[in-house]
């Protein structure tokens, strides 16, 4: 989970022109916040004119609300701020100049839809025309026999528990963002001050005016997604932010890039999700759906807690530590309760490269002892599944290797060891890949480990009856 950066100051200290710099765009309320008004719907022509004059309404309202520049706050603060231009869109209008903010909500007309705050016309277009956008899902409290609840955890809060055993590679839940926004929300305001501002004044005042970019795209919320949204917990109830960015920074999800942004969600229930250091669950936006999907990375019992990470697994206990104190978070999970020997083990497993041409450079070579690679190639499977970091990509790519390196030795290998790689390998990348094909690869390279193995035996036999042949040409 990664906080928005609040720290560019420089950028907000030197005066500049004053451009319009934020656009509320799309303020008008978009289909999915009303009730269609139309004859078909039986409704009187008194209540379709109230129908009309309500909608009327909403949009004014909405960019009144937009209009905020140059208002009692900033000045009191001695500091302007950059005036924010109101053009009402539809949800599926792409706007033809480029404006720096758009309030969308979207799927357009989905009964599920995602109150969505936008940096520019390119990333609302990348967003819309994404390849099989919109796919629908169903809301998580829409979803019979669902796996998990939401409970008070000990010394947690809230968290999320199996309420069945869950398998290795299972989906666990898939759930679309309350409010999608770019990480980092400075850029949305442009503020200069008259004076030189003291580095406290100017974050007060970035604070400020980021809670009121992300009042408009709350006020756009459907009611009940507004009470999900200030139920969820805010560990930054002391440090400036206002409500709606405090419970953004504790909450907020990566979720992906787009148009040179990264993208993040605050999520009702995903975000209820605590923190481990040796998580057994983990998570990947699928974009056609705009919806977060989270897999279990190794197999998980009934009543026991499912966790995902909110930092770098790879990082020392130190580090992680310092990390996770801005959630207000003291982590003793187990790698947490013994920091020397598991930042040791975090250390040899980070150090892991792709190792695939040295594979299969090693199965053309008959001057290589066959157990060369198997042996370090377990000991880093049997560290990873100590620490428990199967949900890094590190633990994909031992696997990985792992499997090479047994489809390598053929006969003189482990066959059930090379199944069970392949098939863990496959179940925890299942989630992870959008519009890749992650099995074309895996044939791709135990083809050319095939071929290789086959020549290096080829090679030693020919030795062996003492004729010398140039090794073939691998990659
Ligand atoms: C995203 S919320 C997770 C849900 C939260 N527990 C709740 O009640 O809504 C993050 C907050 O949960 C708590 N939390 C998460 N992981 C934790 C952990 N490993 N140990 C203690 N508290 C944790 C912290 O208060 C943190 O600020």
């Amino acid at each position: 989970m990664v906080p928005p950066r609040f720290g560019q100051w420089s950028t907000i200290h030197s005066p500049r022109s004053k451009q319009p710099f934020l656009c509320g765009h799309e303020l008008a309320p978009s289909s999915t916040r009303l009730t269609p008004v139309t004859d078909a719907s039986g409704e009187s022509p008194a209540q379709l004119e109230a129908g009309r004059r309500g909608i009327e309404e909403m949009t004014r309202k909405s960019i009144e609300e937009c209009r905020i520049q140059d208002d009692d706050t900033s000045k009191a603060r001695g500091y302007e701020v950059s005036e924010m231009e109101s053009v009402p869109l539809n949800p599926h209008e792409i706007p033809t100049d480029n404006p720096s903010a758009i309030y969308t909500t979207q799927p357009m007309g989905s009964s599920y839809p995602v109150e969505c705050l936008l940096h520019s016309a390119a990333a609302k277009r990348e967003l819309v025309e994404f390849p099989g956008y919109p796919l629908e899902i169903h809301r998580p409290s829409e979803v019979e026999e669902r796996s998990y609840t939401i409970v008070d955890i000990p010394g947690k809060g809230l968290g999320m528990v199996a309420t069945q055993d869950i398998e290795q590679g299972d989906l666990i839940a898939s759930e679309r963002p309350l409010l999608l926004a770019p990480h980092g929300m400075c850029g949305f305001r442009d503020i200069w001050f008259e004076y030189e501002a003291t580095q406290e004044e100017q974050q007060a005042a970035m604070f400020s005016e980021v809670e009121r970019v992300l009042r408009v795209a709350y006020d756009r919320m459907r009611p009940d997604d507004q009470a999900a949204y200030m139920k969820l917990h805010n560990a930054h109830l002391d440090d400036g932010s206002g409500p709606l960015l405090g419970i953004l920074r504790t909450n907020v999800y990566s979720l992906f890039d787009m148009q040179g942004s990264k993208y993040t969600g605050v999520f009702n229930e995903l975000s209820r999700i605590n923190h481990s250091c040796c998580p057994n669950a983990d998570r990947t936006f699928h974009r056609a759906s705009l919806s977060m999907r989270l897999y279990a990375v190794r197999d998980i019992q009934k009543g026991e807690e499912i966790t995902t990470s909110y930092c770098d697994l790879l990082a020392p206990f130190a580090k992680r530590q310092q990390y996770l104190a801005r959630y207000g978070i003291h982590c003793e999970c187990p790698p947490c309760l013994y920091p020397v020997e598991s930042d040791e083990n975090r250390r040899r497993i980070s150090r892991l490269k792709n190792a695939v041409p040295a594979i299969i450079k090693w199965a053309a070579t008959p001057a290589l002892r066959d157990d060369l690679l198997i042996v370090p190639a377990l000991t880093i499977l049997r560290l990873l599944v100590g620490e428990g970091l199967e949900a890094t990509q590190h633990y994909t790519q031992a696997l990985y290797h792992t499997m090479l390196i047994f489809a390598a030795l053929g006969t003189e290998g482990d066959k059930i060891g090379y199944l069970c790689c392949i098939e863990e390998w496959a179940r925890l990348r299942r989630w992870d890949a959008e519009g890749r094909n992650p099995a074309e690869k895996a044939k791709c390279d135990l083809e050319k480990v095939k071929v290789a193995s086959r020549a290096r035996r080829l090679l030693a036999a020919r030795e062996g009856e003492g004729v010398v042949v140039d090794t073939p040409e691998v990659e």
